[in-house]
């Protein structure tokens, strides 16, 4: 059936119901090793996952391990060019969960990315990055432990998709030609804007399906969280983008008020039963004055409006939701991009899951992840209803590949992320034990040990970051 692997004699598939993963006790999990650093940080990070799976489960339960290749690796196995051969896809399709390491993917010519690839292919709609602090972790942040935040990356759409067309082509020439003299001329609010004739262009799709069905996993991840964790903050540009970014913040709020009605109040929502609530006899006008500061700059038409929100809300959840029943709820709200840059910073612990689209969700990851100690500690996952595959927020790293120097960590949590997915808590919890036993023990890689205080010397190898995590298993 592969042209040129073959999948490990024992063990069993995974397979899925409901979107979710039946794991049986020796599961077959196929494996990229990934481009540059990937040579040092699959070996120490597998070597991880078995020791704690051991140490958990004492033989009962192991992984049987399938490399498949992709990337540089695949090319030396299946020639020129087969960067992401049919073998390896057949085979994250029959097993369902993967594990990779990062693959390269070059700026401006060449192929088009492999670990985008790879989720649009297996339709990995969900890229969920975790960002937590660790004890005793170096970072530039005053008070790092106060961030603990998901975010939710919608992983399918975007301009991430890639749809785009070169400056000076003959389709971008016709495509400009088209905007510029039939389609922005007929949509009034365009006024008399103008693409210039030397401009490249790239497509950015954003749907109601691709948004809702990542929100709905943002929210169900909400509803697993203590109560006061149960945050899901729709980040959009929406000010700028109406029909993209701000409608992905609509279809956000419509989802979390649909679907979710009895599990979720809304930002503003709960502005307008907490008014009612201070005051039970408010009018409807003097609510609408609250909820919105600049109410008597509005014009008539803005005051009706805002009027009729507060009773429609008022209508709609005062019995289910009000009196304090809100409180109980997973509020959702939702920020500006830019601002929940800052505000990460200022105030990290204000926010709990962030649910985006994708490229502002690629930005807001490597930048959470700075906080809490750098890319080499920021784990992810992309997720969809019928396959998985785990992997680091950062990529090949290039200059650093083969010193096995790099902190694996990002990997390893990626693991921890994998095994909690499979419903493996104990060995996930062991690794997150020794993880944090070796970082505040110092004895942790280059990059978490030239920002400690004093720095460590020498930082250890990434094996022997490996192997310093299995240590503290015991
Ligand atoms: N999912 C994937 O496979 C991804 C792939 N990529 C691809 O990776 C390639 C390189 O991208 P680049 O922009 O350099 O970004 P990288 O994330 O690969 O590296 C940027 C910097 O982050 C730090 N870093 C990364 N990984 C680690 C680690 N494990 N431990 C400690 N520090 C780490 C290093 O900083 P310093 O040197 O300052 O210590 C490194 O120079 C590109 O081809 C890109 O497309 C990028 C992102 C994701
Ligand atoms: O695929 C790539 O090269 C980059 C991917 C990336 O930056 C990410 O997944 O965060
Ligand atoms: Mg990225």
């Amino acid at each position: 059936m592969y042209e040129k692997i073959s999948p490990p004699e024992t063990g069993e598939k995974i397979t899925f119901a409901e979107g979710k993963p039946i794991v049986p006790d020796h599961p077959i999990l196929p494996f990229i090793r990934g481009d540059g650093t990937g040579v040092d940080l699959w070996p120490a990070s597998q070597k991880v996952f078995d020791a704690a799976v051991q140490a958990a489960y004492g033989g009962k339960r192991k992984i049987s391990w399938f490399k498949v290749y992709a990337g540089d690796e695949a090319c030396e196995q299946y020639g020129t060019y087969q960067y992401l051969p049919e073998d390896t896809l057949k085979a994250i399709e029959e097993y369902g969960v993967a594990i990779k390491g990062p693959l390269t993917t070059p700026i401006g010519g060449g192929i088009r990315s492999l670990n985008v690839a790879l989720r649009q292919i297996f339709d990995l709609y969900a890229c969920v990055r975790p960002c937590r602090y660790y004890a005793g972790t170096p970072s530039p942040h005053k008070t790092p432990e106060k961030m603990d935040v998901i975010i939710y990356r919608e992983n399918t759409e975007d301009i991430y998709l890639g749809i785009e067309w070169r400056e000076g082509t003959e389709i971008v020439k016709k495509l400009i030609e088209y905007l510029n003299t039939d389609l922005i001329p007929s949509t009034p609010e365009h006024g008399k804007k103008q693409i210039r004739l030397d401009s490249g262009i790239g497509i950015k799709p954003i749907s109601k399906t691709g948004t809702q069905r990542l929100v709905k996993r943002a929210i169900q991840n909400a509803l697993r969280l203590p109560k006061e964790k149960q945050t899901v903050t729709l980040v959009h540009k929406g000010n700028i983008m109406k029909y993209t970014e701000g409608a992905f913040r609509d279809w956000g709020y419509e989802l979390a008020t649909t679907e979710f009605r009895q599990e979720c109040v809304t930002e503003r929502e709960s502005w307008i039963l907490s008014n009612k609530e201070e005051n039970p006899d408010i009018s409807l006008e003097d609510n609408a004055h609250k909820l919105e500061p600049g109410y008597d700059a509005l014009t008539a038409e803005k005051k009706e409006e805002a009027c009729a929100e507060v009773k429609a809300v008022l209508d709609a959840i005062w019995e289910s939701h009000g009196n304090g029943k809100w409180k109980e709820k997973i509020m959702v709200n939702d920020r500006i991009a830019d601002s929940i840059f800052q505000q990460l910073q200022t105030r990290p612990g204000e926010y709990s899951i962030l649910a985006t689209m994708n490229l502002n969700g690629d930005y807001l990851s490597d930048a959470a992840a700075a906080i809490v100690g750098g890319l080499g500690m920021g784990p992810g996952a992309n997720i969809g209803d019928s396959c998985a595959i785990f992997e680091a927020t950062h990529g090949t790293a290039p200059k650093h590949a083969g010193l096995d120097r790099v902190n694996p960590g990002s990997l390893i949590l990626s693991g921890v992320m994998m095994l909690e997915y499979m419903g493996w808590q104990e060995a996930a919890d062991l690794i997150k034990m020794g993880i944090e036993k070796a970082i505040s023990n110092r004895e942790v890689t280059y990059d978490l040990a030239r920002l400690m205080e004093p720095p460590v010397k020498p930082p250890l190898k990434c094996s022997e970051f490996a192997d310093a995590i299995i240590k503290y298993f015991g």
